[in-house]
């Protein structure tokens, strides 16, 4: 955390004053603040991840960036969700919610990756007026045509491919994710067991309603980004294994201005395997597209 420079903050929200159980804490890593000539970047990280795993990512973003990275429901340290209400439009709802609650309702730059980047782009869907610029990295594309055979695994009941249970199964999944050397992988995969595996009944349950509500609903999910006019930003490692690397081209032509990078010899744990390249993407596509966004209205997607 330290290294970072980000500061572990709780913040809680009632849904509904009368009721103790609409209760939710929200629990986050920011570090700076809001600053009116930059937007806020808020970060989202996926299924089964939390907060940390930008940490690799701020650490290597100027300091006069204002940051967060948020535990989404059902993941991390924020509580007060059962597994039924972890679903794609509370996410988003909830989303909302804690943006609402600390005042960043309009300038801020959202970044998501896999399931977090499928949360960014349904919420820039749903509620544009929020974001000034989104940036996804391998979010989960809509449909067969690009299914790969891990997410035909998992959506056949085969959880352990995401969610592993032996150390085995770990260095499996380690290997399909990241193409990153694993040094004391043995280690490793005690500290994965450590903090994972009391968790690891609830992320499958909520895995598997994914799979049942919100898979099917992708397209529809995304489709409303055709009139998304905010500079988007599309990220995918080439060697990704779990969303096919061919979906940053149905981001691209869906979303009317955006821009897309691919990055050699990256699995799909993009922040584990370029997270200085990601920084520095994220960074300059900032500066490109911030300030002058009135007088740029041109389509970088051609
Ligand atoms: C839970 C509420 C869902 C809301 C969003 C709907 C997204 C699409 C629906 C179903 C697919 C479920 C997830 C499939 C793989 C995710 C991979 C992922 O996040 O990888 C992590 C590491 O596990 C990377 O950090």
């Amino acid at each position: 955390m330290r290294r970072a420079g980000v500061k572990k903050r709780f913040l809680t929200i009632n849904k509904n004053d009368d009721d103790e159980d609409e209760r939710i804490t929200f629990c986050y890593c920011e570090r700076g603040s809001k600053d009116s000539h930059k937007p806020t970047l808020v970060f989202i990280h996926g299924f089964s991840s939390d907060k940390h795993t930008w940490l690799t990512v701020i650490k290597n973003i100027p300091h006069s960036f204002h940051c967060i990275a948020v535990d989404m429901p059902g993941h991390g340290e924020t509580t007060g969700f059962s597994e039924e209400q972890v679903t794609a439009d509370n996410l988003v709802d909830n989303l909302k919610l804690f943006l609402d609650e600390l005042n960043l309702n309009e300038s801020i730059c959202l970044v998501g990756t896999s399931m977090g980047g499928s949360v960014v782009a349904m919420f820039a869907a749903k509620y544009p007026s929020y974001v000034k610029m989104i940036c996804v990295l391998a979010p989960v594309p809509p449909g067969e045509e690009y299914e790969t055979e891990m997410i035909q695994q998992i959506r056949s009941g085969t959880y352990n491919v995401l969610l592993p249970e032996t150390h085995e199964q770990f260095y499996a999944t380690a290997d399909a994710m990241t193409t990153k050397k694993l040094y004391l992988r043995r280690l490793l995969a005690n500290g994965y067991f450590k903090t994972r595996l009391p968790t690891l009944d609830h992320h499958k349950k909520i895995l598997q309603l994914a799979f049942e509500n919100d898979y099917p609903n992708l397209e529809q999910s995304y489709s409303q980004l055709k009139d998304f006019t905010c500079p988007s930003l599309i990220i995918w490692g080439r060697k990704d294994q779990l969303c096919a690397v061919e979906g940053a081209y149905y981001f691209s032509n869906l979303i009317p201005k955006s821009e897309v990078i691919l990055f050699d010899d990256c699995g799909h744990l993009i922040t584990n395997d370029k997270p200085k390249e990601t920084a520095k993407s994220i960074v300059q596509f900032l500066k490109e597209n911030h300030s002058s966004e009135e007088d740029s209205k041109t389509d970088t997607n051609s």
